[in-house]
């Protein structure tokens, strides 16, 4: 049985003046600020335009840390036992550099630095591509690193992270796999990485404090094999298995949209 999409410009009008037409694609599709959102059934007939609830919200994890904490890696790991959608912030800047985007250059010049690219640039690329996948369950990887970027996620695509894990690693043990990563990347040196360290200090510790006050946040000892690392990974997800195998896939952009019953 397929539905398909319906517009939701009449539910939600009185409330969303002030959202963005993407915010209320998003929020129509995945329910983000109504946590619910709606379909019209078009196959039984004399049902047609009748609109009921379909999609929960979409499941997201926030995962934090220092540069070399590990989060790619964990993230990969994630993936294969939890079937999670896997965004770097990180690489979809990478991504703009080497597409020599509008934006390219500047974002080229920050991370070369060090520096954090301005909130609004990385949180319209994620955006992008969580309104255009078909998942409903995400790992945002490198994000949210600044209080800036936490307020612009929220403001723009205006949902909340269900889970935040926090990857701690020591300083050096940093360092050290940073400088052994091999991955050509140009901030991948121990110039810049030193100003990265100073960077996640002072602009990420806000945010890890702000997850830790809301009870979201779920710190890992970060040193250890792979193996050890993920042991600590694999329970924190286990409340939500049940709530992770139910995520449908949906894509709030496709006009067409396959049913799970
Ligand atoms: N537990 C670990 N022990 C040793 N090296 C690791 C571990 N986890 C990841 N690495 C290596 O450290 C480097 C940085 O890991 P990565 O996952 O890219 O970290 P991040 O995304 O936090 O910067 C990579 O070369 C990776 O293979
Ligand atoms: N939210 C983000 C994420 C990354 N970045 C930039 O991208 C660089 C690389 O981020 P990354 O997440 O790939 O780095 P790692 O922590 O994986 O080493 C950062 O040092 C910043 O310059 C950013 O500006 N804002
Ligand atoms: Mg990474």
């Amino acid at each position: 049985m397929w539905r398909r999409v319906a517009s939701l410009s009449s539910t939600i009008s009185s409330s969303s003046r002030s959202l963005s037409r993407n915010q209320v694609f998003f929020q129509a599709a995945f329910g983000l600020s109504i946590r619910e959102s709606y379909a019209t059934e078009i196959s039984k007939p004399g049902e047609e335009g009748v609109l009921r609830p379909k999609e929960k919200a979409p499941f997201i994890t926030f995962v934090l840390g220092g540069p070399g904490s590990g989060k790619g890696t964990q993230c990969e790991k994630i993936v294969e036992t939890f079937g999670l959608t896997h965004l770097s912030a990180g690489d979809l800047l990478r991504r703009e550099i080497a597409m020599h985007t509008q934006n390219g250059a500047m974002i080229l010049n920050l991370i070369k630095d060090g520096k954090i690219v301005p909130s609004e640039v990385t949180v319209k690329l994620l955006q992008k591509e969580l309104e255009s996948s078909n998942s409903s369950k995400f790992l945002i990887d490198g994000f949210p690193r600044t209080e800036e970027n936490r307020v612009a996620f929220e403001r723009i695509v205006g949902a909340d992270p269900d889970v935040v894990l926090f990857f701690d690693c020591p300083e050096e043990e940093m360092v050290k796999r940073v400088l052994n990563r091999n991955q050509g990347r140009v901030d991948d040196n121990i110039t810049t990485m030193k100003k990265r360290l100073k960077i996640f200090e002072a602009l990420n510790r806000p945010v890890i404090d702000y997850y830790k006050n809301k009870g979201k946040l779920y710190t890992i000892n970060a040193i250890g094999t792979v193996d050890d690392i993920f042991k600590q990974v694999l329970p924190i997800f286990t409340p939500f298995e049940e709530q992770l195998k139910q995520s449908r896939h949906v894509n709030p952009k496709s006009p067409l949209v396959e049913n799970s019953s």
